[in-house]
């Protein structure tokens, strides 16, 4: 598990927001990671209190949290869409001048790949966060999911195209993180990324990378939650 930046505070303020989003009857993406952990207990009180939902876990961690506070789960396959996401990000791309506002770096907690596949099937995709997380210029390393056989090609090919791929060590175990799918990560920096747009395109392109965590054009609005209270991004 990654370690827990930013203020607690801050991340419930933006979870517990964008919860009150969820509509009754609602199909729900469950996101991954501590802010939207925060989101998931909020939708579990208000099941208590009497909503209706589906969830839609991105991950094994969202699946367990979810069942622990009694949301009723379904799968992608099993629901006609989903209404609504909620998901959290490693960084986000917050120059409203910039063709890639809104853009986030996902996959801090290796489950970019689902989460990926949950939050654009959404029709609303509401990104939770805290302020650390904010940045002009995307800038974070990108984690690649990857077949495991494909790592050394797919680390070969991130340094012909200019970034430096990080096998992604477990903290509790010998050897490599193995995500929720069984394959592997590449943690992949490239500096400051001046247009994720085309990154993305040509991470997508290279044989054995199975999902990469740019989420380009994707989120429709952030929650950022601060000390305070919570600053609301539209994209
Ligand atoms: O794979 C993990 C996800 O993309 C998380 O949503 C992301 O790492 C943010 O997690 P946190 O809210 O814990 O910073």
């Amino acid at each position: 598990m990654k370690t827990e930046g930013g203020s607690r505070e801050a991340k419930r303020r933006a979870g517990e927001r964008a919860a009150e989003e969820i509509d009754d009857g609602d199909v729900v993406g469950l996101g991954t990671g501590s802010t939207a952990a925060h989101a998931i207990r909020a939708i579990g009180r208000a099941v208590d209190d009497g909503l209706t939902v589906r969830g839609i876990p991105t991950s094994f961690q969202s699946r367990q949290l979810a069942l622990e506070v009694g949301i009723p789960l379904s799968c992608l396959d099993a629901v006609d869409g989903i209404d609504i996401a909620i998901d959290g990000a490693d960084q986000i791309a917050d120059d409203p001048d910039a063709s890639g506002f809104g853009a986030l770096v996902k996959g801090g907690g290796g489950a970019q790949t689902r989460e990926k596949l949950v939050d654009s099937a959404a029709d609303r995709f509401v990104v939770v966060a805290d302020p650390s997380k904010l940045s002009e210029t995307l800038e974070q390393s990108v984690p690649l999911e990857v077949l495991p056989d494909a790592h050394a090609l797919v680390a070969d090919e991130i340094r012909r195209i200019g970034g430096e791929p990080t096998l992604r060590d477990a903290t509790h175990k010998d050897g490599p993180v193995v995500t929720d799918n069984g394959n592997l990560l590449l943690d992949c920096a490239f500096g400051e990324i001046d247009a994720p747009d085309e990154l993305a395109t040509r991470l997508s392109s290279v044989p054995g990378v199975v999902e990469h965590g740019l989420f380009v054009g994707m989120a429709d609005a952030a929650y950022v939650g601060t000390d305070e209270g919570v600053e609301m991004r539209e994209y």
